[in-house]
């Protein structure tokens, strides 16, 4: 289905609430069926989420997690280890073409017994589920950080512990210290020097542990966006945020300041504003940030402002290739975009064409990215759901901070 954003503007001073971090969550939710002692306060309220949390508690011998990368990565290490249970783990048919060879074999290399169904290195996978008996494993650290966070989550559990030994360039690697540091907030012992990861052993909780998952930052970045189209002088305040995250994107404080926008933490929330001219980001290296890739070049294309973003080389192997996606669609809004396999180059430009159809590709962050043109033209956004992925009440949201839009 198809929806049609009216040009708008924002209502000053709003205040929204967005949901928990769907990395944090599907990270604590794997915890917790590891520890049930652990109790979880603002979880996602995210699609990957609810797979993940469906997953955990199936007994079913097929279990599918749709669009869900994170939930694939994790539940495979966790199914691995799961013994007398034989699991198909399978997914959308955009998840079958998505690697998972690198977490595999390191599995394998710990004593998993796991085949590939159709195609090698592909999901669906069976999984027999073992006691995994080897403690050392090395693996390519530059395609995707989630086949080491999967190995991280189950490691305390081995017995043990786990040394991990990452090859070439890692990728994404907040998303690794995120992992590391909700282990060390239920006790898990952990060292992460050069290339090699260590988790020690940790049989048992002893005691009840409270965590509170932070507000979704990849979340946040449609906010950035709309803000930096903005007049100056409007803001909104989105919650709950702290100053001190886990989360990588939480980087988008610092970008969006060359967009003339300011961000001010409150006790539990941010205030964003924009207070002054936006200037171009000529050269920024994404490859700790990947989801605010599609945020931060539409932003820019809004602006009508260049801009050259590097490091996006793992765009290509998420919900869609991110990165032809981008460039079709900036395109048929009437911009100028070059790729190669992990950059992105937008030419500054003078017009946005009004009434364009945006195809989303199943994927959530192709229609959120876009939907802040509606400061600045009508457009459509089509299986305007897709949002739900990660952020299912997003277009409420929107319409209460001012933004028109029909079905
Ligand atoms: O571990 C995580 O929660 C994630 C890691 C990143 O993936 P890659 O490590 O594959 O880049 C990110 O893009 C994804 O949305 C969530
Ligand atoms: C890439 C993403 O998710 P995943 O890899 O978990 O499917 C995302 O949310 O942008």
């Amino acid at each position: 289905m198809n929806l049609h954003l009216h040009k708008s503007t924002i209502t000053n001073h709003k205040h929204v609430q967005i949901t928990g971090s769907k990395s944090e969550s599907n990270r604590l939710l794997l915890l917790q069926a590891l520890y049930p002692e652990i109790q979880i306060e603002n979880i996602s309220q995210s699609d990957d989420s609810q797979v993940m949390q469906q997953a955990l508690q199936s007994n079913h011998k097929i279990v599918d997690i749709h669009h869900a990368g994170t939930a694939m990565r994790f539940l495979t290490a966790y199914f691995a280890t799961k013994q007398d249970r034989e699991t198909k783990l399978t997914g959308s048919s955009r998840m079958k073409e998505r690697p998972i060879g690198i977490l595999v074999e390191a599995l394998k290399q710990l004593g998993a017994k796991i085949e590939y169904k159709e195609n090698d290195g592909y999901p669906p996978l069976l999984i027999t589920g073992q006691q995994l008996t080897q403690n050392k494993v090395t693996l390519k650290a530059n395609v995707s950080s989630q086949y080491i966070s999967a190995l991280l989550l189950i490691a305390p559990k081995l017995e043990n512990g786990l040394q991990l030994t990452l090859e070439g360039t890692i990728t994404s690697i907040p998303y690794i210290n995120m992992t590391l540091d909700l282990l060390a907030q239920i006790g898990v012992e952990t060292s992460f020097k050069d290339q090699v990861i260590t988790v020690k052993p940790l049989p048992e909780l002893k005691e009840k542990k409270h965590l509170v998952v932070e507000s979704d930052w990849s979340s946040a970045s449609y906010y950035y966006s709309l803000i930096a189209l903005s007049e100056i002088g409007t803001s909104v305040t989105i919650s709950s945020y702290k100053k001190e995250s886990l989360q990588g994107d939480s980087v988008l404080a610092k970008i969006y300041k060359t967009f003339g926008v300011s961000t001010e933490f409150n006790k539990n929330s941010v205030t964003i504003s924009k207070t002054s001219k936006a200037t171009a980001i000529t050269n920024l290296d994404l490859q700790k940030a990947p989801d605010i890739a599609q945020t931060i070049a539409v932003t820019a294309f809004g602006l009508g402002l260049p801009c050259h973003l590097t490091g996006l080389h793992t765009l290509k192997i998420k919900e869609t290739d991110r990165l032809v996606a981008l460039k079709t669609e900036i395109e048929k809004l009437g911009g100028s975009v070059t790729i190669t396999n992990d950059s992105l180059t937008l030419e500054a430009s003078t017009s946005i064409l009004k009434d364009v159809q945006i195809e989303t590709y199943n994927d959530h962050r192709m229609a959120m990215a876009f939907a802040p043109l509606a400061l600045k033209t009508d457009l459509i956004i089509k299986d305007y759901m897709v949002v739900s992925k990660s952020y299912p009440t997003f277009w409420e949201d929107l319409k209460r901070l001012g933004i028109n839009y029909t079905l």
